[in-house]
């Protein structure tokens, strides 16, 4: 037996569900324990013990280890214990880092998770995707992803791309009809809509068969496992880079141990000395800390409605150098009231109390004529949402707020759906969409005239008319019409003004269309109604604050050219001399002709959503990192192509959201400008640590290169080296991850999309202040050494708290891309608690008696602390004092 070959009672009794009830929450809830979720079962994850043995399957820990036990069999218990403890601890913080980035990418992705829209004893609810069972009744629209296998009951011009199960990119016409033939593949199952398809048109009604591994595509599912996780571009750049660094630091170890051995010391204590540093030297906590910033920073911008789908956008986001935004909800508030009616030449303002005649001067509140009636009723039969009354005569407003205006607008005068009811049955709709701009029903009245009433755009609807109502009479369309209706188009347009058209046509007895293109012709011209749609409040600052931060914001609208220049206008968002241009225009350019305007065009109106791919394309090519919003199925193509594809988290079809890398969780176009300005500040504190890392690195390396240069002892034992790197490389570092954004962040210009890790200085930086480092603390380890000629470890103890002090110190300087001087050094919390615990830990080893044998240190005395510090202080304050100083002679 296969579920298309049945009826609908039998697949209700089977599944003992009815169509018109659905399940009881109770039911759902007792066949969710039995069947378990809704949910391919995805790949299995590492388990925690595994992960935190990961840690030590490095190459040069493992090194550590065999020379740390050989030291052990030697007799210096102490050094081995202490060692193999310092190496088990930075285990730990390598996996907690590592588990905490895997819990933040795990959220996010819950956070993406698909609902579906189910029937619970006679009432649609919105859950949750994986909780859908067998029997649940569902229904499916256009744009959405189908959530479960279902068979088809109800369908209305449903059409579903399959490809993900039968390979077939063409969309598959659905129906709810009885299918009898034997073995039909899924491609043929016409009745049946399958998990993880895709609904490109129209709406369906089915009752749930399969959920889960049951599905077809849990099936198949083992063959497409789930590969998420992409690293970033940064963190592909880093994987390489630290290639180059491990390859860097054992170099330079490996020239340590010469150069010591040749300067006379023993073999056996240098190499314990040089694989310690090279565990040190080798930036190990980098990816982990990489993403930990990434992951937090991402955390920070969900409380800000915005919702990253896939990481590396995280990074493009600062890169963005030019929006293109929806303009209805998105620029818009999307709450539409109508403001004016136009018929037949004649104008009415629309307030609270009714309408008024405008230019006539005659009052003629609560006196209804037939043009106003005329354009008020048609809008409001053709029309999918509902008002209610509700307490204190409020309405409440359910659906498009394009319509629920138009009802608001005829219920004003009194006309209601329920009292158009009773005049009129509506037989067949043809839903509106972008493309077309337009919605039309046809219905009959009680004398059993059909007629097609229609609504939408009036330029659109003005080229299908061939007759108008004028002077109450109906008769062919003139020019004289057409101008005058222009006009009030204009009119309207220029007061920022929606407008909506209605028309009408008389269908013949028995005359039926399938499709909308032969239906909407030929049409007779009624009248128009203008809505106003206010921008949203926040909108103009955020504008302001992307131009500052050099990013070109476009506005891309289905909306009537005058209405959308006029919105632009009042955003600021339309520069003088910058260009408007229709849908019509685009177009008929070529790519080389756009190419050559698409830097000027400011807003783009009137067009299909079609159109966006090809103003994607265009702005790539000239060089543009591009960020794009969408709502609808046609949306996806242009949101996947764009750098920075944005759906919105309202209206946004599933289709939309999955083509996008962000999420706008309200909407709203202020949420951008947010996300990006975050978007850099992630960038930019990675930058941070990352010179923060290699600095300290490169200063522990030369301290060693210098000593053994210059004939010195070894300045620090093996356990100071892999001390200096658990505690500096640990807290200090990601404090430094979630810094706060430095305040002119959006007041730069975007950062180049290809620019290396190092640019802008960084590499400099890093080797000055590495090189500073190792210097001041060599110095220290010199003179206190020329002090005290045969108290060596007292000399090792100003050089340990040298090193440790230089680079506590110099994290400060990290936060700024300019100088330590320019920021407030407590701003940050976490840094400030960080370095001061990190510097009671260099107080512990080193006035502790216990801990002084395991780390060979002594107490200093106040000169000493005072060299210790004044050294300390060079690396940071030395050139960033010589730079303020040269700016200021300037
Ligand atoms: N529900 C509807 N029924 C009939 N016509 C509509 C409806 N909604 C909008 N229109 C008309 O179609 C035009 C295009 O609408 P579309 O939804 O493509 O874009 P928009 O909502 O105006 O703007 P944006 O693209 O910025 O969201 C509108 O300007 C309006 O005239
Ligand atoms: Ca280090």
């Amino acid at each position: 037996m296969n579920w298309y070959q049945l009826p609908q009672d039998e697949i209700e009794s089977i599944l003992n569900s009815r169509m018109e009830e659905g399940l009881s929450k109770s039911e759902q809830e007792r066949r969710l324990k039995l069947d378990g979720p809704n949910q391919l079962e995805e790949g299995k994850k590492q388990s925690a013990i595994l992960m935190f043995l990961a840690q030590f399957k490095d190459f040069m820990v493992l090194v550590l280890l065999a020379a740390t036990l050989l030291s052990g069999f030697l007799g210096e218990y102490l050094d081995a214990i202490a060692i193999i403890l310092i190496v088990v601890m930075n285990g730990i913080l390598g996996f907690i880092q590592e588990r905490k980035a895997e819990k933040s990418l795990a959220s996010l992705k819950e956070l993406s998770a698909p609902s579906a829209q189910v029937l619970r004893e006679g009432k649609w609810v919105s859950i949750a995707a994986k909780d859908v069972v067998t029997g649940d009744v569902i229904k499916v629209k256009s744009g959405d992803r189908v959530g479960a296998d279902i068979r088809l009951l109800k369908t209305s011009g449903l059409q579903i791309e399959e490809s993900a199960l039968t390979g077939e990119s063409v969309p598959a016409q659905k129906h709810n009809n009885l299918i009898s033939a034997e073995d039909l593949n899924l491609g043929d199952q016409e009745n049946m809509a399958f998990m993880g398809t895709m609904v490109t048109r129209g709406t369906g009604q089915g009752i749930v068969v399969a959920t889960g591994m049951k599905t077809e595509m849990g099936k198949i599912a083992h063959l497409i496992q789930t590969a998420e996780n992409i690293a970033t571009p940064l963190q592909m750049k880093l994987e390489q880079l630290g290639k180059i660094l491990i390859a860097l630091a054992l170099l330079l170890t490996v020239l340590v141990v010469l150069a010591g051995v040749m300067q006379g010391h023993d073999l056996y204590s240098m190499i314990l000395a040089g694989v310690s540093l090279a565990v040190a030297a080798i930036p190990e906590g980098l990816p982990a800390i990489v993403t930990i910033a990434l992951a937090l920073g991402v955390q920070k911008m969900i409380r800000k409605r915005a919702i990253v789908r896939k990481l590396p956008s995280v990074e493009t986001l600062g890169c963005a150098t030019v929006i293109c935004s929806d303009k209805t909800g998105t620029l818009t508030q999307n709450k539409m009231t109508v403001t004016r009616i136009w018929s037949q030449g004649r104008q009415w303002s629309v307030n609270e109390e009714g309408f008024e005649v405008i230019g006539g001067g005659i009052q003629e509140n609560n006196k209804r004529e037939d043009k106003l009636t005329e354009v008020l009723a048609y809008a409001a039969l053709c029309n999918n949402a509902m008002i209610e009354e509700g307490k204190k005569g409020s309405l409440l407003e359910v659906g498009d707020p394009t319509e629920t205006a138009l009802l608001v607008s005829a219920y004003k005068a009194g006309i209601t759906k329920e009292s158009l009811s009773e005049q009129f049955t509506i037989q067949h709709e043809f839903p509106f969409d972008s493309t077309r701009k337009m919605m039309s029903v046809v219905v009959r009245d009680t004398e059993g005239n059909q007629m097609l009433v229609v609504k939408g755009a009036p330029d659109v609807l003005l080229e299908k008319s061939d007759y108008i109502v004028w002077d109450d009479k109906k008769q062919l369309i003139k020019q004289a019409h057409k101008e005058r209706i222009k006009e009030a188009i204009y009119a309207l347009g220029s007061q920022a003004l929606r407008t909506i058209a209605v028309a009408i046509r008389p269908l013949k007895e028995g005359e039926h269309y399938s499709q909308a293109s032969f239906a909407e012709r030929s049409l007779t011209f009624i009248g128009l109604q203008g809505m106003m749609d206010p921008p949203r409040p926040e909108v103009e600052e955020s504008i302001r604050d992307c131009q500052t931060a050099g990013i070109k914001t476009v506005m891309i609208t289905g909306d009537h050219v005058v209405t959308a220049a006029s919105i632009a206008k009042k955003l600021n968002m339309l520069p003088n001399g910058g260009r408007v241009m229709e849908g019509a225009e685009l177009a008929q350019l070529s790519d080389d002709e756009l190419d050559k305007v698409s830097e000027d065009v400011y807003v783009y109106a009137r067009v299909s959503p079609e159109h966006k791919l090809k103003i994607v394309k265009s702005l790539q090519r000239r060089g543009h990192v591009v960020a794009m919003t969408g709502d609808g199925v046609n949306d996806a193509p242009a949101i996947k192509s764009a750098n920075i594809g944005i759906a919105m988290g309202i209206t946004g079809t599933d289709v939309a959201k999955e083509a996008s890398s962000l999420v706008l969780g309200d909407d709203n176009f202020a949420t951008i400008r947010s996300a990006i300005e975050e978007g850099r500040n992630i960038y930019e504190n990675i930058r941070k640590f990352i010179r923060y890392l290699l600095a300290s690195n490169v200063g522990e390396i030369l301290v060693m290169l210098f000593a053994m240069i210059m004939g010195l002892p070894l300045p620090l034992v093996p356990i100071q080296i892999l001390w200096v790197n658990l505690v500096t490389d640990g807290l200090p570092a990601m404090a430094l991850g979630v810094d706060q954004a430095e305040e002119d962040v959006m007041r730069r210009k975007p950062r180049q999309a290809k620019e290396g890790v190092f640019s802008r200085g960084l590499g400099w930086k890093i080797v000055s202040r590495g090189f500073l480092i190792g210097g001041a603390t060599i110095l220290a380890f010199w003179v206190t050494l020329k002090e005290n000629p045969d108290q060596l470890i007292v000399a090792q103890s100003v050089a340990f708290a040298t090193l440790v002090m230089a680079q506590l110190i110099h994290v400060f300087d990290c936060r700024s891309e300019r100088s330590v001087f320019h920021r407030n050094p407590f701003q940050n919390g976490y840094l400030v608690l960080a370095v001061i615990s990190s510097i009671l830990l260099l107080l512990v080893v080193m006035y502790v008696e216990p801990l002084q044998d395991i780390f060979h240190t002594v107490p200093l005395s106040i000169r000493q602390w005072l060299l210790v510090l004044g050294m300390a202080s060079i690396p940071t304050f030395a050139l960033a004092g010589f730079q303020l100083f040269k700016k200021e002679a300037r």
